[in-house]
């Protein structure tokens, strides 16, 4: 499915990545746009990270192109990133610090960054109340929603999340949803996440696509992919099969 020039937030091109060891991703294309939270499944080594890694510059692709708001992310990588946020691979931040400490410096990367803005992206995330504790008291949960904070500070009109609620326990995942939800809602962020959850997903994502052996071997709108009422999972894993047996070209 392609979106209207004027709401394309994201253009990924035939993008390629070949590691030493052979492994990677293939040709891979999609697009993205405004109001999009878009869901990226695939098995263990599937090529998720990678592609995520190449469309936030932590690593080059070999071939193809990734704009993002159509700046290309290799020519022009400031511009391009400018409205993106990010949590790839970790959501680290400093333990002995509190929340509001650990935004304050991951704001000092922005020029200009206003105090009041950590207050809001805290507040955004469910953390006010929990801004002047140390780090080292908080939930996974709550680590996670302290590093979706700092990927706000900015002001992205896009945020990629690399398994946002991987280890998480149910009111974790269900508080990280909520905030996803509330942020697409409130603010017209659109959202690229990979994951294993597929019945999660399924409840917020309105596109999907999964990788599998490096190549994008699916990608549609949820409504359009699920109409005759098989679950996230049930399509998810029929797809892997059809791909193995041979029935999906790409
Ligand atoms: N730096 C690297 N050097 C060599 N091979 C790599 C490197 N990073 C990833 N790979 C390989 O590339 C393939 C894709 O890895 P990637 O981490 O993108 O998959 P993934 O879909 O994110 O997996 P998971 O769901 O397990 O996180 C895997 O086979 C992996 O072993």
């Amino acid at each position: 499915m392609t979106v209207q020039t004027d709401e394309l937030i994201a253009e990924i091109d035939r993008v390629t990545k070949t590691y030493k060891n052979g492994r990677g991703i293939k040709d891979i294309s999609f697009t993205l746009g405004k109001g999009d939270i878009f869901g990226l499944f695939g098995p263990n080594g599937a090529g998720k990270t990678t592609l995520l890694k190449i469309m936030t510059g932590l690593c080059t692709a070999d071939s193809g192109n990734v704009s993002l708001f159509g700046c290309g992310i290799t020519d022009r990588f400031e511009q391009a990133m400018a409205q993106v946020g990010c949590v790839i691979e970790t959501a680290d931040s400093y333990e002995y610090m509190s929340g509001r400490a650990n935004l304050k410096l991951a704001g000092r990367f922005y020029r200009g960054l206003p105090e009041k803005r950590i207050d809001e992206v805290l507040e955004w995330v469910g953390l006010a109340s929990y801004a002047n504790e140390r780090v080292s008291g908080y939930s996974l949960g709550m680590k996670q929603r302290l590093a979706l904070a700092g990927a706000l500070l900015s002001s992205p009109k896009l945020i990629v999340l690399d398994e946002p609620t991987n280890g998480l326990d149910i009111e974790g995942i269900i508080d990280v949803r909520n905030v996803i939800l509330r942020l697409a809602e409130t603010q017209g962020i659109a959202f690229l996440i990979s994951s294993h959850m597929m019945s999660e997903m399924e409840m917020i994502c309105t596109r999907v696509g999964i990788i599998c052996g490096g190549q994008l071997i699916r990608e549609g709108g949820v409504r359009q992919l699920l109409a005759d009422g098989t679950t996230m999972e049930q399509f998810y894993l029929s797809s892997i099969q059809q791909w193995k047996e041979g029935n999906i070209h790409v």
